[in-house]
């Protein structure tokens, strides 16, 4: 009888990916292993960089139309973190992490209707997405110092309708601070009976508006692990920045704005450009970690591990919305990448981030058993109601625009300041503009990938990052390449229709 070990199956990840094929996701399967522990004993925790720890690997990726402070609140409240995009002016960037900052509970941007005190209300459309209008003193969403609120009811009574606000609005409005916790803020309106409450930051300046609606949204969502949060109790934000001379600014702006962590964004961090600006935010704020990329190479990652980088960004052409191996011939698998640039990172301690190409759990699960330390999504979470952009109807679809950064259409935003010295220039595009499907929230359909995840980590007897990397390194993880018709096989087939729900 054959013993246990000596029995050979499969292939071991340095074997498969040392044959001289870019792997994708898709081109892999992992053969399960051994399973002696329940999936909720199965921890996620893990590393974004040297420094940032997080409870859940997921990262939200530095596009327009995927990260601004609504997103970067969520992924944080979940246990994972935001990266806002940089595809705006340095003042704009740096008020959405102000704007992250002050939320200690996840919100859907929804216009929060205001008036200037001098105003009159003539009609009662300022009411139809609330029972109630503020007052601050420009009457505008900058400048939100609250100085009343109207009631609808008080103004349907109102006889004189070209009054002013400030002749009937109430002035002492009952607030809470910012940086009232969910718990304290559900456990207010409930025992005062009360509908909404605003809370207000330390200078009176209005940051959300909490309603019974709210508590019961975030009450129906599932748990996951602990909120990614500072010693004060606030959201961990990262944010991006490009490796032109203007960044230096921008990455002051960002670090005074409050900004935990920044990421230098191209898609091939191998650059002078890019080492110059990594040890130059490392020498301005030695305590920010800085994530370089993009690598899919060991000899790229090598480079900017001895530039002084603290995390590294995996990717380049994988992403949903990328065309660059098609229009540069130059780029990875990603399968590939994830492993080669981790066996190199995972030398130095450096945590690496699986950028792109995650289109369900399975995947996530691969970039993580390859070596990832997180992965960073676009389109997965595009469609969500944290993602910025409104939802439209597309032949009865309801979709939200998702774009790639180096799409023309991004580039041409006007903001794209990078290639503003450069207007005489042809520009390429390396991207393309498109929709995907509303998902709903994050803080639903992340929770449920996660207990996803969680289950493929079980049946590869991995009960944390660790312990799959650890399966990885030692040669225990067994897995092949899958042909055409094997990947065919792995979904859905044979059927005349089906219905695909994940839960
Ligand atoms: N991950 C991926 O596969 C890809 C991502 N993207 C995304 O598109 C956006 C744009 O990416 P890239 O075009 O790679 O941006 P980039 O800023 O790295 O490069 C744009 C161009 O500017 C040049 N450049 C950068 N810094 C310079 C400096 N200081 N002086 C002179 N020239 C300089 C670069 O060499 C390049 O030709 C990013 O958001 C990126 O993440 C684009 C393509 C692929
Ligand atoms: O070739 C590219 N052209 C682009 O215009 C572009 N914009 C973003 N990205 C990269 O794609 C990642 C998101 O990919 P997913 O939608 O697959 O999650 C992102 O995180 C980026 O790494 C781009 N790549
Ligand atoms: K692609």
């Amino acid at each position: 009888m054959a013993n246990l070990t000596d029995i050979e199956d499969g292939f071991s990840a340095t074997k498969l990916f040392n044959q001289g094929y870019s792997y994708t996701y898709d081109d892999v399967i992992f053969l399960p292993h051994y399973i002696d522990f329940p999936t909720d004993a199965v921890n996620l925790s893990t590393k974004l960089s040297t420094n940032i720890n997080l409870s859940v690997p997921c990262v939200a990726s530095p596009m327009d139309t995927v990260t601004e402070s609504s997103m970067a609140v969520a992924m944080a409240s979940l246990g994972g973190i935001g990266i806002i995009h940089s595809n705006n002016t340095a003042v704009e960037q740096a008020a959405l992490i102000r704007s992250a900052k002050s939320h200690r509970i996840p919100y859907v941007s929804t216009d929060i209707p205001f008036v200037n005190p001098n105003d009159c209300i003539l009609d009662s459309s300022v009411f139809d997405t609330f029972p109630c209008v503020f007052v601050t003193e420009n009457g505008c969403q900058k400048d939100r110092k609250l100085l009343g609120v109207v009631d609808k009811l008080v103004w349907n009574s109102l006889s004189d309708k070209e009054a002013r606000v400030s002749g009937y609005m109430k002035k002492n409005v009952v607030t809470l601070p910012n940086t009232s916790s969910f718990n304290d803020v559900a456990g207010y309106l409930a025992a005062n009976d009360l509908d909404l409450v605003p809370l207000v930051s330390e200078n009176g300046e209005l940051v959300d508006v909490v309603s019974g609606k709210d508590v019961e949204r975030i009450n129906g969502f599932p748990k996951l692990g602990l909120p990614t949060v500072g010693k004060g109790g606030e959201f961990l934000v990262g944010a991006s920045i490009g490796t032109r001379e203007s960044d230096k600014e921008r990455l002051k702006q960002l670090v005074d704005a409050g900004a935990d962590v920044i990421v230098i964004d191209s898609s091939q961090g191998n650059s002078i450009y890019q080492i110059e600006m990594i040890k130059y935010a490392k020498k301005m704020f030695p305590s920010i970690d800085v994530i370089g990329g993009n690598v899919v190479t060991m000899y790229q990652a090598q480079n900017l591990i001895q530039a002084g980088v603290d995390g590294l960004r995996v990717g380049m052409g994988s992403g949903s919305i990328c065309t660059t191996q098609e229009v540069c011939a130059v780029g990875r698998g990603q399968a590939t990448a994830v492993y080669k640039v981790a066996s190199i990172a995972s030398q130095s301690g450096i945590p690496i981030i699986a950028d792109g190409g995650i289109s369900n759990s399975g995947h996530i699960v691969k970039a993580l058993t390859l070596g990832a330390s997180t992965v960073m999504m676009g389109s997965f979470l595009a469609g969500s109601t944290e993602a910025p952009g409104v939802y439209e109807f597309q032949g009865g679809r309801k979709v939200k625009k998702y774009r790639g950064m180096g799409s023309l259409e991004a580039m041409t935003k006007g903001s794209d300041a990078r290639y503003l010295g450069d207007t005489a220039k042809m520009k390429i595009a390396q991207g393309v503009v498109g929709a995907v499907a509303d998902k709903g929230s994050v803080l639903k359909f992340i929770p449920y990938t996660m207990q996803a995840v969680k289950q493929g980590f079980q049946d590869l007897g991995a009960d944390s990052l660790q312990a799959a990397h650890e399966l990885l390194r030692s040669g225990t993880l067994r897995l092949e390449a899958r042909t055409g018709a094997a990947q065919i096989e792995g979904g859905v087939h044979g059927l005349v229709s089906y219905e695909k729900k994940a839960f």
